[in-house]
């Protein structure tokens, strides 16, 4: 039975998903890393693919930009195709001068300014955390020989809904508390799989720096995912 935002049937998404924001990047990922890879949904151009990785069946569905995007598709694949993992394969902006352009975020806890969680559970201010199991398997796959150059940081992340945000005060404050990066929808699926009863990691590629003039372009950004897909799956065999 299709949901509103997902047109597949039944058993056609894996139990583990990867999750990219931009649908062109679940396609490459689908036609570049999975094998016998089929199109199991296309709402709204939302892009889903299932097929296998080494012998396990894996899927890739875009999630769109943001937090309600995001909540919406982890929602329906918890809840209605039997899925169980979802490791979002993102784009983060630098905030910690420790970053360089390339470098690998395992993102083990996310800060937010997000509406949607401001009033989650009433009077409390909810930590948004991964699964640990998947976040200590994917740190160990970065730190295993072989795991490509440039360096795999594991920390917090500020999950904004606010793309263009002009907040230096409240940024060097998230530095100094911490926190390695900015995104849009690691501290939603964690909230989501925390409701749903599922498990969530989001390993973000570093693909500008808040603290100097730097940003890869979008044919880069396409390009750098491997590393992070493959940190991803090394994490579902694992963990
Ligand atoms: O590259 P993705 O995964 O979309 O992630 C980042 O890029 C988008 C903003 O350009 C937001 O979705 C942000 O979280
Ligand atoms: O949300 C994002 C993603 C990438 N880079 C940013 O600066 N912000």
């Amino acid at each position: 039975m299709a949901t509103p935002h997902l047109s597949a049937e039944p058993g056609d998404f894996a139990p583990d998903v990867l999750m990219p924001g931009d649908p062109r990047r679940a396609r490459h990922i689908a036609e570049t890393v999975l094998d016998d890879a089929r199109l199991v949904t296309e709402v709204r151009g939302i892009v889903g693919y299932t097929g296998t990785y080494a012998g396990r069946p894996v899927s890739v569905l875009a999630s769109g930009m943001g937090v309600p995007s995001i909540s919406i598709y982890a929602t329906e694949l918890y809840r209605f195709y039997g899925v169980r993992r979802i490791i979002r394969i993102g784009t983060a902006g630098g905030m910690s001068p420790v970053l360089e352009l390339g470098d690998v975020v395992i993102v083990t806890a996310a800060h937010t300014d997000s509406a949607v969680s401001a009033n989650r559970i009433p009077g409390i201010h909810y930590s948004h955390a991964p699964s640990f199991s998947l976040a200590a398997a994917a740190v160990a796959a970065g730190r295993a020989p072989g795991a490509g150059s440039g360096a795999v940081h594991a920390g917090a992340v500020l999950t904004s809904d606010v793309f263009y945000a002009d907040r230096p005060a409240t940024n060097d404050l998230l530095v100094s508390h911490g926190t390695l990066a900015v995104e849009m929808e690691a501290a939603g699926l964690y909230a989501v799989a925390d409701a749903e009863g599922g498990q969530a990691l989001a390993i973000c590629t570093i693909s500008d720096l808040l603290f100097r003039d730097e940003a890869l372009s979008a044919a880069e950004r396409e390009l750098l995912f491997d590393r992070s897909v493959q940190l991803g799956l090394a994490a579902f065999a694992a963990a």
